[in-house]
């Protein structure tokens, strides 16, 4: 008995040692993390109040920097922050200072359009690094020569007028499908409401599908057949009919995700939940679309292949890609230089992912956004009207060439002022590979700026009313446009290579609406909606269209 209490007496007391050995540790655990965070923070803070070229800004704090502000639309958030510190103002991601630019003066040696800019790249982040965009492509491609090389056959296919004179009239095609759609549709319901940009999507999807792949995507169809009952869908056995759709909303869950690898941090993104479970959803999805896409590339090369050397090959993009630097390079892309060699797989798989991602709802929400505009300035739509009449002398059903849409100067004037008042990217980040001089103040190497065309667009140093929509702005005569203050394709080295196709898809839609169709809002009071991914997008525009009487 003596022993067994011994025993329990030993058990007590070594189980209060280990206990208060327990107790010291978490405490000095506790001080010792305590000790660090607040070494950290007093570091953080202190490098923040004496960093050189204080900016104004929001107050950043230790670890997120000012990434508590990032909610809601972020284009808008952006905007304001501006508004509220001025034309150069700073932000922080963690301890990543970004400065924000809203003057066009401020941007001018960033929009140096020579090869020896000090701007050749957008930035230099592992997040862009483990999505894989940093060495492939052209949008985020920093390996310069990789970039050059990429760019420059994408451009000698786009950028040519043959390109786009056959886009017009695979446009035209693919607007005659819309119709059939629209006439179904409203053959019950003379009052049918269309909610524009659903279609506008599906239209450059169908449109940019067929000139980038030289295939259908069927989104119109897709689109259609939701709407109407079984016994009137179209297509509806046609295999692989919904899978385009699938890679679209793939691309633009890919599109959605450059901002998530860009400012999360790669601790957060890969441990803290739910952070690393959106992380694993987007890096599933990248591989999907990788996949999905070289399939194309590996059976169009074989097609080719296959295609009897005099028999004339489609002068699709993916089939140019291919044909590049070959002898059957049908536009002649060739150069005596280090880039005449033909593409691999991988790189067309790339940039055909980048005419497709880059082209569609791009252009499409950039028509739904001048649609609005329009509607809602009824004496600037006549004058649209007017000039497509012109060019058309009435004439409704004749086919559309690229000379006619060239002749359709209003229009193009009234699709600039629309991209001013909201442009598509409304902002876009570029980082100095030297030691620069930017609104008076010396920048190290490495210092990454955002461009923000969206708040240059409205700057009031640079426009007269610049919450008016006033197409005449564009028209030349007495109104000078001050450099680098439309922007809304970018600019510099890294300026839009598709803005031509772009310009002539949106002119294009506009011509064969315009031509046909009455065009007015369901509710003329009907505020601009628009949320923001990666760029902004027509939420909701709701239509009545209907066959013009005059
Ligand atoms: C209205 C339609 C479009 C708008 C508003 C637009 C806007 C832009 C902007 C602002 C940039 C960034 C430029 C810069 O860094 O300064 C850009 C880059 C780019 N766009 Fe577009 N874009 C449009 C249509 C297209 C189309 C149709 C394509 C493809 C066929 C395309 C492909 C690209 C590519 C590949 C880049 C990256 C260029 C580089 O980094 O060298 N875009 N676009």
């Amino acid at each position: 008995m003596r022993i067994i209490n011994l025993l329990s007496m030993n058990f007590s007391i070594v189980e209060n040692f280990i206990a208060s050995i327990f107790l010291l540790i978490v405490k000095d655990w506790l001080l010792i993390s305590f000790i660090i965070i607040l070494i950290y923070v007093i570091n953080y803070y202190y490098k923040y109040f004496t960093r050189e070229n204080p900016l104004p800004g929001p107050l950043p704090l230790p670890w997120i920097g000012n990434l508590y502000l990032f909610h809601g639309d972020l284009d808008i958030v952006f905007y304001n922050l501006q508004e509220k510190y001025g034309e150069l103002f700073e932000i922080y991601l963690g301890s990543d200072r970004k400065i924000w630019l809203g003057n066009a003066s401020l941007i001018e040696k960033i929009h140096n359009p020579s090869s020896k800019t000090k701007f050749p790249i957008r930035a230099i982040n592992e997040g862009l690094d483990e999505m894989g965009v940093t060495t492939k492509g052209v949008a985020f491609n920093n390996d310069l020569v990789a970039w050059k090389f990429n760019r420059r056959i994408i451009s000698s296919t786009i950028m040519v007028p043959s390109f786009l004179r056959q886009f017009v009239n695979e446009s035209e095609k693919v607007f005659q499908e819309f119709e059939i759609y629209w006439i179904n549709l409203t053959k019950e319901n003379n009052n049918y409401v269309l909610n524009f940009p659903d279609w506008s999507t599906r239209f450059f999807a169908d449109a940019i599908s067929l000139a980038s792949i030289g295939k259908p995507a069927h989104m119109m169809a897709t689109q259609y057949n939701r709407l109407v009952p079984k016994d009137l869908k179209t297509l509806n056995s046609k295999p692989g009919l919904y899978q385009f759709e699938e890679f679209l909303d793939r691309i633009r869950l890919w599109l959605k995700s450059v901002h998530f690898f860009y400012f999360v941090p790669r601790f957060v993104r890969h441990y803290i939940p739910p952070m690393n479970f959106l992380y694993k959803k987007y890096i599933r999805n990248i591989t999907w679309i990788d996949n999905y896409l070289i399939g194309f590339v590996k059976e169009r090369r074989k097609e080719i292949e296959n295609t009897p050397k005099e028999e004339a090959l489609s002068s699709d993009i993916l089939t140019l890609l291919i044909c590049a630097n070959t002898d059957r390079d049908k536009f002649s892309i060739k150069a005596n230089d280090e880039f005449s060699r033909p593409m691999t797989d991988e790189e067309i798989r790339y940039c055909i992912f980048e005419v497709i991602g880059g082209g569609i709802d791009t252009t499409a929400h950039s028509t739904s956004f001048l649609i609005h505009y329009l509607c809602k300035n009824p004496e600037k739509k006549a004058k649209v009207y007017a000039e497509i009449d012109n060019v058309f002398k009435g004439d409704k059903i004749r086919p559309m060439t690229y000379d006619d849409i060239e002749k359709l100067v209003y229009v193009e004037a009234a699709a600039k002022e629309s991209s001013r008042l909201m442009p598509i990217v409304p902002s876009v980040f570029k980082r100095a590979i030297n030691d620069v001089m930017i609104g008076g103040l010396n920048w190290k190497t490495g210092q990454e700026f955002f461009v923000h065309q969206h708040y240059i667009h409205h700057n009031k140093s640079h426009w007269s009313n610049p919450e008016e929509f006033i197409p005449e702005r564009f028209l030349g005569g007495t109104n000078k446009i001050e450099k680098n203050s439309f922007i809304p394709f970018g600019g510099g080295i890294r300026q839009c290579p598709g803005r031509h196709l772009g310009m002539t898809g949106i002119k294009t839609f506009i011509a064969l609406l315009f031509r046909k169709y009455d065009v007015s809002l369901e509710d003329p009071k009907a505020p601009l909606k628009k949320v923001y991914t990666l760029a902004n997008e027509c939420h909701e525009l709701k239509l009545y269209i209907q066959p013009r009487k005059d």
